[in-house]
Formats: C-alpha cells, structure tokens, sequence
C-alpha cells in the first residue's frame, strides 16, 4: 500500500518530528527554512497529499488546501497560536487540525519572566547606558526600578502559559495574583490567583501579562483607553500575538509616560522595522518572537505537530487537536 504524503512547508523542522513521520509517510519538505508563500504553494506535489505539517508564518488558507488536492486529512500547525490558520475552513471540510499548545509552556512563561525583569529593573536601558559611557556609579539614583516583589500581578488569559508563568512569578515573592478571562478557571485556587474582571485588573495591577491568543475579541484589547486606566507605574508585557496591542497607542503611552514600560515577544508586524518607534524608546523592550524557541521546546512541537498528523491519517483523535 502507498504510504501516506506528508507536505512540510519549512526545511528546517526539528528532526525528531520529521523521523516520526518518515517512519509512516512520505514527507515532502520545501527546500528553503524561510520560504515565500508562493515558494510554499509551488513546492505542493501536483498529485495532492494527505497532510499538511505547516510550519510557516504565513496563511495556511484556502489556496493552500485546495492545492493539497482532496486526499487531504489532517493539518497540523507547529504553534500554539493558530491566527495564520483558516480554521473554520479547515472544521467546514472535515480535515481534523491540531497545534501543539502545552509543550511550549514553560519555555513561553521563562520568557515572560525574563521580560518581567528586564523591564521592571530597566536592564535594557542600563546595559544601553553602559555601552555608551553613561553608567554614573556615584549617583544613589542611577537607574532605578520597580519592585517585583510586593507588586500585584494580573495574568490576562490563565491558560497553560499564563498558569505556568503565574506559577513562576510567585517565587518572586509577589503581593497578589490577579487574572481576567471568559470564566474562572479551577486550577487558580491552587496558584492562589483571583478572578477579576478586565477592567479591575488594568485598574489594579502594577505588572500586566498578556498571555492570550489573538480573536476577534482579543484584537486591539489594549487600546489608549485602556492605557489612561493602567497606572503610571505599570508595566505591560505580552508573550500572546502583537495585534492584541494597538501598538500606536502603546508607542503614545510609552512616550508620554502613561505607564511605565512594556516588554514585547511579539508585536507587528514581525520582523518590526528597525526605525519603528517602538525599537529606539528606553522604556520598552522588544525581544524577536523567541518564546518556543529553546532546543528541547521546538523538538516537542514538532514530534506533537507529527502525532497529530499520524493519528489522524489513522482515523484516531489528534494528541493536540483545535
Ligand atoms: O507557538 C506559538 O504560537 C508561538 O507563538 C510560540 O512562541
């Protein structure tokens, strides 16, 4: 019998994802590790396939399905995330599709913390003072920042990443743990973590944590409104998707001091130019999207991204499905 074809758009997939695919299927992998969306749809084989492994920042959209032809039955994204998957597509055709949440958790809630601190202990701005000769070592007053410890913290979505930072950030001896979301969650006894609505967290929290996927809901959540709520001494950090911030109104809040800092994994768009406002202002960090980006977390995306894909050309529930 033919093996299965698996169409993976990205050369630079973490082998052990890829070995546990070969073991069942034929992959075929798109030969660059940064390719277009055109050199994705070009490199689709004419004959169809049956799965897609899309690991991609581009749309996996109508095209794309279609161009996987009719034995298409299962997509599997490599992310968390899946705002760059036409998902009710996918749920309107019948082709089952996962993504890898969980397995990235903690890698996702070290790089919230690290933002934590860079931002609330103006690391940043410090090691830019340095580098240019401004670091004044007699003056009391050099570089001051917040206090982590005794601030209240509000978690803006407690899922997987938001529990595991919540869970982290309370060894730093904290005041409260504050979260906002559709409902309470059951596991926020356990971290000590109050349901709250959104308002009364922007309202209360010196340190916010955006740790929500982006919706229509979620898009532009915090917005200059929600800036003039926040307190001056507040800090926002988001390890969710960009489009959760509108960004002109951070950059005008940053500016003129309407909160105190902001610590960014993702903005947009991505790559963020490298003249965008955002970039040259001491009060906010920006790192390059790195969340998942550890060794081991992308090997487990990608060997989850493989289970989806070969318990559903099985007929079997995805380990991970949406
Ligand atoms: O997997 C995702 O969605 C991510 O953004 C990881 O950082």
């Amino acid at each position: 019998m033919a093996r299965p074809k698996v169409f993976v758009s990205n050369a630079e997939v973490p082998e052990p994802g890829l070995a546990l695919l070969r073991q069942e299927c034929e992959v075929v992998e798109v030969p660059s590790n940064n390719p277009s969306y055109d050199t994705i749809l070009q490199h689709m084989p004419s004959s169809g396939v049956d799965a897609i492994f899309w690991c991609s920042k581009y749309k996996l959209d109508a095209a794309v399905v279609d161009a996987a032809g009719p034995a298409l039955r299962a997509v599997a994204s490599m992310s968390a995330g899946y705002d760059h998957i036409d998902a009710h597509l996918l749920k309107r055709r019948g082709i089952p599709f996962g993504n890898t949440a969980n397995v990235l958790n903690d890698a996702v809630a070290e790089t919230a913390v690290a933002l934590v601190l860079t931002v609330s202990r103006r690391l940043q701005e410090g090691r830019r003072a340095l580098e240019r000769g401004l670091w004044e070592t007699g003056r009391p007053q050099f570089m001051l920042g917040l206090d982590v410890a005794g601030s209240t913290v509000g978690v803006v979505g407690l899922g997987g990443i938001g529990q595991a930072f919540a869970k982290r950030i309370k060894a730093f001896n904290i005041g409260k743990l504050l979260y906002s979301g559709h409902k309470p969650k059951p596991e926020a006894s356990a971290l000590g973590a109050e349901f709250v609505s959104f308002d009364e967290l922007v309202r209360k929290s010196d340190i916010i944590v955006m740790a929500c996927p982006l919706t229509a809901e979620t898009k532009n959540l915090f917005n200059a409104q929600v800036f003039d709520e926040m307190k001056s001494t507040s800090i926002l950090i988001n390890v969710g998707r960009g489009g959760c911030i509108d960004q002109e109104a951070l950059v005008d809040a940053l500016k003129t001091k309407k909160i105190w800092g902001a610590g960014l994994d993702v903005m947009v768009p991505e790559p963020i130019p490298v003249d965008h406002p955002l970039v040259s202002l001491d009060n906010c960090v920006l790192f390059p999207h790195v969340g998942s980006a550890t060794v081991g977390t992308r090997a487990a995306m990608a060997v989850l991204a493989a289970k989806n894909i070969l318990c559903a050309l099985k007929g079997q529930p995805m380990p991970s499905p949406v």
